[in-house]
């Protein structure tokens, strides 16, 4: 009756589109996440509730549904688990070391600066303040320091001095997830831009999308734009190297490849085995979008030409107060704002919950220029408000 079933892991707007894409295909979604009700749970066949790091109950979820494809949504899995269950027989997207090694930034950027010969920045990883001192003395001041299992900016940031890199170490142990006390500390680059390079590995080869240039915001990304503009020898630079790690990873999927673009050279920075947040300006910009080509890549469909559709842009609602109880406005104003020149789009993800900063929607909006789309998409993000729901 379907044509196969999906297993997420981890449920939220990035699983939603991925669960849309799926559901559009007559695929059968189970939907896992740690508290009920997420995202992606809202559009899926089945949803479970546990912890993703919960090593067993993953097993016991993974028996249960017997799925086609475990399908990775968020970075902070029991990957053991992962690595386990695909010795088992059980097929992991895109494969258990690919999740593995990008768990863990250590993981990742060992394997592509040491073992692929990408270029990075310098880096070296610190499990003491006196490691992170010496770190930062190697790599030179301003330095960035991150916990190694951390995603969206969290636990990140930038110092200047020996005294802020105690207290930027310090940040990234505090803020950090999982178990391994570790923090990167790495070369500040000054960069012109940055891209996200989404790249699939599919039934007919690696194919690539139209670079996306994004703005980060406390390592947060804020607005979004495809296609970005790049010399070719950088793209083609930039290109030469995702196909290296994506290749050498293995498996079939989609992937959100990393680079900072200075001096006329791409700077590997990491990448997701998986869509990635800022490639949500293909929900406007491109056919098939991210999440499609995710789902074709997988499903060992041919992917077809992939088809950009002109200077586009995704722009992000953030909440600014924490709640359980609250509602939207401005809906209607954003959407106004489109017209024929300018669609404009949104996607409100439909988590249950408020905090500050977290991602509760994004606007998108196509245009005749990168500017005017940025622009659009930002001035329909801000038209939306989240608004506590007083208490009667
Ligand atoms: N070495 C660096 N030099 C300059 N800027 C940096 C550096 N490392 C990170 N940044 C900035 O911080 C952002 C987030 O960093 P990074 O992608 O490593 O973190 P993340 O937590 O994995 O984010 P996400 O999960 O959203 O991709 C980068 O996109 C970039 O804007
Ligand atoms: N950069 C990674 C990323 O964008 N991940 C996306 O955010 C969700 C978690 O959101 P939450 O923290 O608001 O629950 C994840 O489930 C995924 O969709
Ligand atoms: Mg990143």
């Amino acid at each position: 009756m379907f044509l196969a079933k999906l297993m997420l892991l981890g449920s939220g707007e990035l699983g939603r589109e991925v669960a849309i894409a799926a559901k559009r295909l007559g695929c059968d979604v189970v939907a896992c996440d740690r508290y009920p009700n997420a995202p992606a749970m809202q559009v899926a066949d089945t949803a479970e509730v546990f912890s993703m790091l919960d090593g067993a109950a993953l097993r016991a979820a993974v028996e249960k549904h017997r799925p086609d494809f475990i399908v990775p949504e968020i970075e902070a899995i029991d990957t053991a688990t992962l690595a386990a269950l695909e010795s088992g027989g059980w097929h992991v997207v895109p494969t258990a070391r690919a999740a593995q090694l990008t768990m863990n930034r250590d993981g990742i950027r060992r394997f592509a600066a040491e073992e692929l010969g990408l270029t990075t920045s310098r880096y070296r990883f610190a499990e003491t303040e006196d490691e992170a001192l010496a770190a930062a003395a190697h790599v030179g001041l301003p330095c960035v320091i991150k916990p190694v299992m951390s995603s969206s900016g969290k636990g990140q940031s930038t110092a200047t001095t020996p005294n802020e890199v105690r207290t930027a170490f310090a940040y990234a142990i505090e803020k950090m997830r999982g178990d391994r006390p570790m923090a990167i500390v790495e070369e500040f680059i000054g960069f012109d831009s940055e891209i996200t390079l989404l790249t699939v590995a599919a039934a007919d080869g690696i194919l690539f999308c139209a670079p996306i240039g994004h703005r980060q915001e406390g390592g947060d990304y804020r607005e979004s734009w495809q296609p970005a503009a790049l010399a070719p020898q950088v793209l083609e630079d930039a290109q030469e190297q995702a196909a290296t790690i994506v290749r050498a990873l293995g498996g079939r999927g989609l992937f959100g490849v990393e680079f900072f673009i200075a001096g006329g050279r791409a700077i590997f920075s990491e990448l997701s085995p998986r869509p990635h947040d800022t490639g949500m300006v293909t929900l406007i910009g491109q056919e098939p979008n991210e999440f499609e080509l995710h789902l074709r890549a997988i499903l060992g469909l041919p992917l077809g030409p992939i088809v950009q559709r002109g200077p586009s842009a995704s722009a992000v609602i953030l909440a600014d107060r924490a709640s359980g109880n609250f509602r939207f406005e401005g809906v209607g104003d954003a959407l106004a704002q489109g017209t024929v020149e300018t669609p404009i789009d949104l996607r409100l993800f439909g988590k249950p919950e408020t905090l500050v900063g977290r991602r509760m929607g994004v606007a998108l909006a196509r245009a005749t220029s990168i500017d005017a789309a940025v622009d659009a998409a930002k001035a329909a993000a801000a038209a939306v408000r989240i608004v506590t729901v007083e208490e009667k």
